[in-house]
């Protein structure tokens, strides 16, 4: 691939292979050593390059640092100027060249290859130009790669993100493992197994799940911006990182204007609070207007058109069980579509196939199959039961967590790390969308039943939303 833009580390120097430091982790403690070592981040930058700031870093409270502004900042105003040298990408120049070569000459997808680079730097300690900004990375990045497998089934089973999470994690185990096998322990020389094993993999998997960036002017180029990563993240706000061909550097632009003193937000994209917490490690106390709870429904085993279902569906690109995204404002079309679906009688054969269409991301934009009010009822009863059974599986989990809670005051029995509390904040968050949405499936249900239109749904047997 044609170079974008120089992308060589800011202080060439080529360490041996025998400089590798052999511990893991590396970064900071976010508790007590992360401003000292984002201060030293910050001198580093000047040094090399990076133009003095409106912003500067500070201890903002739940986001740990934070960029806040040094004055009154306005809606429009451009932020960092970061040259782009100094953002890590695949085309960044390794420390450890040998290392490097083998890698390129796998030709490995960009999260990896990122994640190899990051481990090599990493393990260099000094000898690695990016030393001053590997030692301001925290050394435990909140995503959900710090949880076991058995924290996610323990704390969160009653939430829809569940499923995603354990993927997650075990995406990046098998990766790592995939590697392990194809590369590191074929070259280990270049990648010794205390420096380049599951650990260090998970650390900086953390690292790039929590702090990456896609660049939308460099053909979405993921890359690692120093300093532009201390920024934290507002779900009100539009603000996103760029490469700008003018200046030949990172920078932001204000979609508001912050008073002196004030922390300053981007966006890390549309992202339910579940996402947010897979991710980030974190659930935003505020409104998230993304927020989504997936529900999902199945067909039935136990239904005589079984088979006749399941190969329409498998016609349409679906599987036998669907998630869809509900929100605040209501449920897609999609999935009244795919409950339709579930729920039809024999006598309905001939509509498999338009319902399972309008079931699809795709057609379920376009389509609005007309239902009487019978189909439609009993669509929305498979919903509501769904809803109910998430209602019942969050409370649940809260009442416990708040049992044991209590338990741990009185016992003063230290908390798990934050998971129970960021569980918690998450079916909380979960709670009210189901809540708003059984509100909304019973009055329809009712006005269905009573033969009224409630307006809750515009048109009966239109749609619901269509995003
Ligand atoms: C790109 S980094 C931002 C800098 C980070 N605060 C630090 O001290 O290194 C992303 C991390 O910041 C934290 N974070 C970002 N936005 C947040 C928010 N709105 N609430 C709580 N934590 C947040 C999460 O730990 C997340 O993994």
């Amino acid at each position: 691939m044609a170079l974008l833009y120089p992308a060589r580390a800011p202080v060439l120097h080529r360490p041996r292979l025998a400089c590798r430091a052999s511990s893991v982790p590396w970064g900071c403690d976010t508790d007590s050593s992360a401003l000292d070592s984002g201060i030293a981040l910050q001198q580093w930058l000047s040094q090399a390059g990076l133009p003095i700031q409106k912003v500067e870093l500070k201890n903002v409270g739940a986001g740990g640092r934070g960029l806040v502004s040094k004055r009154m900042l306005y809606k429009g105003d451009r932020l960092l100027f970061l040259p782009a040298t100094l953002a890590i990408t695949t085309e960044s120049e390794w420390a450890c060249a040998e290392a490097g070569k083998v890698i390129r000459a796998k030709d490995l997808p960009e999260w990896p290859f990122l994640a190899c680079y990051l481990i090599s730097e990493a393990s260099l300690g000094k000898s690695s130009p990016w030393y001053p900004y590997i030692a301001a990375l925290p050394r435990r990045p909140g995503s959900i790669l710090l949880w076991t497998a058995l924290d996610v089934e323990t704390h969160l089973s009653a939430t829809s993100i569940k499923d995603r999470a354990l993927q997650c994690v075990r995406e990046v185990e098998d990766t790592f493992n995939d590697l392990n096998k194809q590369v590191f322990m074929k070259n280990r020389e270049e990648f010794p197994p205390e420096v380049f094993n599951l650990k260090s993999f998970k650390w900086a998997f953390g690292i790039l799940f929590s702090r990456l960036v896609r660049l939308p002017s460099l053909g979405q180029k993921l890359a690692l911006i120093p300093f532009g990563d201390m920024l934290n993240h507002d779900t009100e706000v539009t603000t996103f990182l760029d490469f700008d061909s003018g200046s030949k550097s990172i920078t932001c632009t204000l979609d508001r204007g912050y008073e002196s003193n004030r922390e300053v937000f981007i966006s890390y994209g549309k992202r339910s609070n579940g996402e947010l917490l897979v991710a980030y490690g974190f659930v935003p106390s505020g409104k998230n207007s993304e927020d989504s709870v997936s529900i999902t429904l199945g067909l039935d085993p136990a239904d005589e058109m079984y088979e006749a279902k399941l190969g329409t569906l498998k016609e349409h690109g679906l599987s036998p069980q669907q998630s869809y995204p509900i929100k605040l404002k209501g449920w897609p079309v999609q999935l009244t579509a795919f409950a339709r679906l579930i729920t039809s009688p024999p006598s309905q054969l001939h509509r498999y196939s338009e319902l399972a269409s309008a079931a699809t991301e795709e057609q379920g934009r376009r389509m609005q199959p007309v239902f009487t009010t019978e189909e439609q009822m009993k669509a929305y009863e498979l919903i509501l039961s769904a809803c109910k059974q998430a209602i019942a599986a969050s409370k649940n989990y809260l009442e416990v967590e708040q049992g044991i809670v209590l338990f741990r005051l009185i016992k003063e029995v230290p908390r798990h790390g934050s998971l129970p509390k960021l569980a918690s904040a998450l079916c909380e968050s979960e709670l009210k969308i189901l809540y708003r949405n059984e509100y909304i499936l019973r009055s329809e249900l009712r006005n269905l039943r009573s033969g009224k239109n409630s307006g809750l749904l515009g048109k009966v047997g239109s749609m619901f939303f269509r995003d």
